[in-house]
């Protein structure tokens, strides 16, 4: 007798057969089975503890080419050996885009797979790239803080700074600020008026100026559109707009329908366990009815039709990202550029560092993700 029926008969439920595929008793065994939580809540985070994700992933040429691919991300450096030796690569190398959403795809485990609001990320740097294929990553979540919500009590604000590293050396290749609207396990309590959000939105109109004055937000008269995609097109454009009431501004032609792959494929090739992302079941009763693009597809997207127009060099850095609302299958991801400045202080001589804020909007001009990207952008060489 094995340790584990000897513990049935001792028990009285020996080994009596039941009938689980019957669908009636199936039901009510489900009812009355306890399920087997995932993720974490709120209350379980505590400011300055540390997470290491058990998940880890190996960089590839696969992955890499699967994500850049369908973002429409293509630049020939991360595809052509002979592209990528002239921008000073060894080889074609793992992207900062596919980087960034591998390092936060393992998180979501331990920090957001209980569901919630991607609110925003700042600071997203990469000390040690160029990263290649074949680049084992392990990360690792500090809780930075944690905040009440006035305006959803059960939730809570948790925000984390997390690095993801090269195992084999623990060089930091990708690190960030995030911040999620977490599920409280108990809501907190509240009178039910909704009085504290009342009280604390500062009595402002909602068009955008924080004024109350109900004015509509203003844009400039004119858009300057550069005349083409090098690092002086961008100067000369910010030198038409200087002085005038303009801004260079643009939108990219290209969009990107979300479908199975870029939906519920990419999230999950960077071990992102969002139910938000892969299971149509749940998701179906959630404020989106239905499964949502992970948001570094959408931003990614945005991006590629951003790069698309442009000879970048190196991206550096991410800035005040902030994700607006759902994209779901079936919606179209287009993107809107400014830029705020051109300096002549890139690592080379051969390029300059431009400041960008992009938009990522749907079909319907809905506005889904806004951050600013500094990049060094190549010079004419002619
Ligand atoms: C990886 C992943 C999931 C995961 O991770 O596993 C995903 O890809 S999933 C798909 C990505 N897509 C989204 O998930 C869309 C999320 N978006 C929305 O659906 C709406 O945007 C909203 C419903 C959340 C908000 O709508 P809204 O209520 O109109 O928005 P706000 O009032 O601006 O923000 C509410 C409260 O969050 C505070 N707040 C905002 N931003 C920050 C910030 N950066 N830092 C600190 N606090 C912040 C704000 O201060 C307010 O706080 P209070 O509750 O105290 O007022």
């Amino acid at each position: 007798m094995t340790r584990e029926s000897r513990r049935d008969s001792e028990t009285g439920s020996g080994e009596r057969p039941i009938e689980w595929t019957d669908p009636d008793t199936f039901a009510r065994a489900l009812e009355r089975a306890e399920t087997r939580e995932k993720g974490n809540c709120f209350e379980d985070f505590a400011e300055g503890d540390l997470l290491e994700h058990d998940p880890g992933l190996t960089l590839t040429r696969w992955g890499n080419e699967s994500w850049m691919s369908q973002t429409l991300n293509h630049d020939p450096a991360y595809w052509r050996s002979d592209a990528a030796a002239e921008r000073g690569f060894d080889e074609p190398p793992i992207h900062p885009d596919y980087l960034t959403a591998a390092t936060l795809g393992i998180t979501v485990e331990d920090l957001s797979e209980k569901g919630g609001y991607f609110l925003g990320r700042t600071d997203v740097r990469f000390p040690g790239t160029p990263v290649y294929a074949g680049t084992e990553l392990r990360v690792e979540s500090e809780v930075v803080s944690r905040a009440t919500s006035s305006s959803r009590p059960e939730f809570g604000i948790v925000t984390w700074r997390t690095r993801g590293k090269d195992a084999a050396t623990g060089e930091v290749l990708c690190s960030y600020e995030r911040t999620n609207m977490i599920p409280r396990r108990e809501p907190v309590a509240t009178d039910g008026s909704g009085a504290a959000t009342a009280e604390s939105d500062g009595g402002d109109d909602g068009d955008g100026d924080g004024d109350g004055d109900g004015d509509e937000p203003t844009l400039p008269e004119a858009f300057v559109t550069p005349a083409g995609g090098y690092f002086e097109d961008f100067v000369d454009a910010l030198e038409t707009a200087e002085g005038c009431d303009a801004a260079v501004a643009y939108r990219h032609e290209r969009g990107r329908t979300q479908d199975d792959v870029t939906v519920a494929s990419l999230p999950l090739a960077t071990l992102n366990t969002a139910k938000q992302h892969h299971n149509v079941d749940v998701m179906a009763d959630s404020p989106s009815g239905d499964i949502v693009t992970y948001g570094d597809v959408t931003r990614s997207t945005a991006l590629g039709h951003a790069r698309s127009d442009e000879r970048t060099w190196r991206e550096v850095g991410f800035d005040d990202e902030q994700f607006h609302t759902f994209v779901a299958p079936g919606d179209t991801v287009y993107a809107f550029t400014r830029v705020l400045s051109a300096e002549n202080d890139a690592s080379i001589d051969a390029a300059g560092t431009v400041r960008f804020e992009h938009i990522a909007f749907t079909q319907d001009d809905d506005p889904v993700y806004s951050g600013t990207r500094t990049a060094e952008i190549r010079k004419r060489t002619d």
